[in-house]
């Protein structure tokens, strides 16, 4: 009898394909199942199929037997299973292809908008929606009232004003036990110690959640992946594993028929054992020890040792060395009893670890599961399911939803009904859905009451009689093991749609569930977040424009109200400067000491008039000072209104002692002088006076009543009597009347010289204040001083202000970003619910076992 048996490493592709049996099934397209056509056209496939081929193995040549109606009939009903099965494979390929790229989008934006999880209480589920998003965003701010009631024109009163963003309001990111339950792919194992995960949970912050999820959604990827690559490979893998000295080496063997795997082994079996058909190996019987490190690769033989089969023994103990096992036994029995040489598809019997050997290769063993398609669990009746057990069928449950359970060493129990029907218990307990298929699922046997021939022994395969393994069998252990071998053939092969296919969706399911979960509560939460930014911003932006204008318009208060003080200090020191210089040659400013101290006179007075001057100019600025110091508090106050207790604006001490200290007056710094001179002795506008009355007039009436102090009729009797007495007595009289007139003439001056020089001084000082435009220069000065000490305080308002606007310039643009940020998640997170969702509901439809109704499946 000819079969073809599909090998993986040297016929990768359908073009490759052996097929036998290809004269009776040529009318049948590739149906997985011995239809692969070898025509020279390659015949149309149907669209059912078209998508996604993958090499099928040849229907074997033991499952047709004769030419029957009923082989028919077998035939056309297990070729239809495959076209379902071909279709469902496809589907399920795209929809693991979907819902990768869903993982990377969501692991991609959680980078950028961390999601969150549900808060939950124990026993009430989740009872906090949050409302607000954790470190992005800021409470609303608080608000404080400013005033500006001033004397300065006022500006916009108890305007609002942001004055400073509050803390971050941190949401409760609790996540309870029903948490856990609620998330399958995507839960976060967190164990620290005594503390519970949802301490742990919550004291974490959110970026620590949202790098957890990112290192989960990064396993479910590759956890995709692998079973994208399962469910694409022909080949089955079968990982037998269970507690420690359950007999998984006995019921490998029974299964093989022959002692390969070593049993009772001291120490254990720690290393898992891969056993394959030898048709794979080129027909060669031999163990590749793959080391530690290395990518076995069947074609180079570098990547692995090769051993003879007596070595097993000896290798299955070295852990240290070799990770893997692979045995290549050459099954010599019929397709239709060897497993591995089953005729339909490649099938690698992995003999695992026991589960609590240690902790290290249980983790191996946890780990190898993800690239298993059927897991068979190994359990002694004697001992029931460990705590390891349970761990590890509680895990497989939810991904692969079957595990095929051998409940062992069933010979050594007496009551076998109340240990079976315990066994059932904490198998429905475990797996519910396993619990639901226990017929075909669970066995109750006795692994080494199964006979197992020797290699010489020329027995036809009938398995009745002593068991060679262990003690005598009975017809009931015989009956029960092959039994259990036929519903193991059964789900290994001919239901490869749920023992390669279901675990594919269970956990695309459980994927999406997870990603439902996730996006529906983060819809709300963007939907929320997003409302309460756009509150606020509606809140914050009257507020900043409030400020805006009422820093503006306090700005140019302050500025009218400075230059409107200035202005009155330059007008007060004029109108004193001009009233006291007006009045300088007006008073006596010193006692005259006699003509013969009238230099001292001339000095003493004109220094008494600079000084009355600067006199004056120090009371002007004495009352600049004053007002200056009004103002000053004003500012000083207006700021503490606003800003008392912020850290924009720092009171200031204003020293008023500082105003002029340094002498910038004119006088001070000695441009005016004011030398004395001769001139100031003699007023000549005086003499220029007397020259316009007549010389004689002038004399005689100055000598008469200035300096001799003769009545005036007597000097003008003593003229005509000149005239009279005629030009000849005159010339007598001439010589000792000039004498007279000019002794009478010094005599005046000198006597005038207390008049004259604090006249001409006071002219003098006047003509030379002007030349240097004393007053405006000096009521500048003063009043510019006053403005730049005014600047001061104003430059620390205005500055306060700016502070203050641009800190909520700054606000009101993170909110807007955020909220868009915001409402860019919204849309995201409304789409993968929505897509989560439609893509559950459409994966739950795929009926992996029914035949197809109606057209084919579409992802
Ligand atoms: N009575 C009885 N003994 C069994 C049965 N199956 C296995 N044994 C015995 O149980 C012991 C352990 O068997 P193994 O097959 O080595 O067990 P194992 O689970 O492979 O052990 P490790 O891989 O080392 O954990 C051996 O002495 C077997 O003979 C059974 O069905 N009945």
């Amino acid at each position: 009898m000819s079969s073809s048996y599909f090998d993986l490493d040297d016929l990768p592709g359908p073009s490759n394909r052996r097929s036998t049996n290809r004269d009776v099934y040529v009318s049948a397209h590739d149906s997985g199942y011995g239809a692969s056509v070898y025509s020279e056209v390659e015949p149309e496939r149907p669209t059912l199929v078209s998508r996604n081929t993958m090499p099928l193995p040849s229907v074997p040549g033991a499952m047709l037997g004769g030419a029957s109606e009923e082989n028919t009939q077998r035939l056309l009903q297990f070729q239809v299973q495959q076209l379902h099965y071909n279709e469902n494979r496809a589907a399920l390929a795209r929809a693991i292809t979907t819902v990768m790229n869903m993982l990377k989008e969501l692991q991609s934006t959680n980078r950028e908008w961390p999601a969150q999880y549900p808060a939950f209480s124990p026993g009430n589920g989740p009872v906090e929606k949050l409302t607000a998003p954790t470190s992005t965003s800021d409470r609303p701010s608080h608000l404080r009232r400013v005033a500006t009631d001033l004397p300065f024109p006022s500006a916009n009163q108890d305007k609002l004003t942001l004055v400073s963003p509050s803390p971050s309001s941190e949401v409760p990111r609790l996540m309870s036990s029903q948490l856990s339950h609620e998330f399958n792919v995507l839960k976060l194992d967190l164990k620290l110690g005594a503390v519970s995960p949802a301490e742990l949970v919550q004291s974490l912050e959110k970026s620590a959640i949202a790098s957890l999820l990112d290192g989960k959604i990064s396993q479910a990827l590759k956890h995709l992946l692998s079973l994208r690559e399962r469910i694409e490979d022909t080949a089955s893998k079968v990982l037998v594993t269970g507690d420690l000295n359950a007999g998984k080496s006995t019921f490998c063997n029974a299964l093989l028929r022959r002692n390969i795997l070593p049993e009772d082994q001291q120490p254990c079996t720690n290393v898992f054992c891969e056993v394959l058909d030898a048709q794979i190996n080129n027909g060669v019987e031999e163990v590749h020890a793959i080391p530690h490190g290395s990518t076995y690769n069947r074609q180079d033989e570098r990547t692995y040792d090769v051993f003879p089969l007596s070595q097993l023994e000896r290798l299955a103990v070295s852990p240290e060395i070799y990770m893997l096992l692979k045995v290549y036994i050459d099954d010599k029995r019929p397709p239709e009893q060897s497993l591995l040489r089953n005729g339909v598809v490649d099938i690698a019997l992995i003999d695992a670890p026991g589960l609590n050997l240690d902790s290290m290769q249980t983790t191996a063993v946890f780990a190898r599961q993800e690239e298993i398609d059927v897991v068979v669990f190994v359990v002694s009746a004697e001992n029931h399911f460990t705590l390891s057990a349970k761990e590890f069928i509680w895990n497989a449950a939810h991904e692969k939803a079957f595990i095929f359970i051998v409940v062992n060493r069933f010979d050594n129990i007496r009551d076998k009904n109340r240990c079976s029907r315990l066994i059932l218990e904490q198998v429905s307990k475990l797996s519910p859905r396993t619990y639901d298929d226990s017929d075909d699922l669970v066995h109750f046997v006795s692994s080494n009451k199964v006979r197992i021939p020797e290699p010489d022994d020329n027995d036809d395969g009938d398995d009745s009689g002593d068991g060679d393994n262990g003690g005598p069998s009975n017809d009931d252990d015989v009956v029960d093991f092959e039994r259990l071998e036929r519903c193991l053939r059964n789900f290994v092969l001919e239901k490869r749609a749920i023992s390669k296919l279901a675990p594919a969706k269970t956990y695309l399911l459980n994927v999406l569930g997870d990603l439902e979960a996730l996006s529906s509560y983060n819809e709300e939460l963007a939907q929320n977040e997003a409302q309460r930014l756009k509150d606020e911003l509606t809140r914050i932006a009257p507020i900043y424009e409030a400020t805006l204008q009422n820093s503006v318009k306090i700005s140019e208060d302050v500025d009218a109200s400075i230059e409107k003080l200035v202005t009155s200090v330059y007008e007060h020191t004029r109108y004193k400067l001009e009233h006291v210089i007006a009045e300088i040659g007006a008073k006596t400013y010193v006692e005259y000491p006699g003509i013969f101290a009238v230099y001292s006179y001339a000095a003493d007075t004109r220094d008494a008039m600079l000084h009355s001057i600067q006199q004056s100019v120090v009371e002007c600025e004495e009352f600049a000072r004053k007002r200056t110091t009004g103002g000053f508090n004003v500012l000083k106050n207006l700021g503490l209104r606003h800003f008392q207790g912020t850290a924009y604006y720092t009171e200031k001490i204003f020293n008023n002692g500082l105003m002029f200290s340094r002498r910038k007056d004119l006088l001070a710094r000695g441009s005016v002088s004011a030398p004395i001179e001769f001139t100031d002795y003699i007023d000549l506008e005086q003499k220029e006076k007397i020259s316009g009355l007549g010389m004689s007039m002038t004399i005689a009436t100055v000598a008469g009543t200035g300096v001799l102090g003769l009545p005036s009729a007597v000097v003008s009797g003593v003229v005509n009597a000149s005239s009279i007495i005629g030009l000849r007595n005159l010339r007598k009289w001439v010589v000792p009347a000039l004498g007279l007139v000019l002794l009478c003439g010094a005599v005046y001056f000198i006597s005038d010289i207390p008049n004259v020089v604090p006249r001409k001084l006071a002219k003098k000082l006047k003509r030379e204040l002007e030349s240097v435009d004393y007053i405006h220069t000096n009521s500048d000065r003063i009043a510019s001083e006053c403005r730049k000490v005014l600047k001061y305080p104003s430059e620390d308002l205005r500055s306060a202000f700016q502070q203050l606007l641009d800190e909520q310039a700054t606000q009101k643009n993170e909110r807007a970003k955020q909220m868009s940020q915001a409402e860019e998640s919204l849309r995201y997170f409304s789409r993968l619910h929505k897509d989560s969702r439609s893509n559950f509901n459409m994966i739950s439809k795929f009926d992996l076992e029914g035949v197809m109704v109606g057209g084919h499946v579409e992802f």
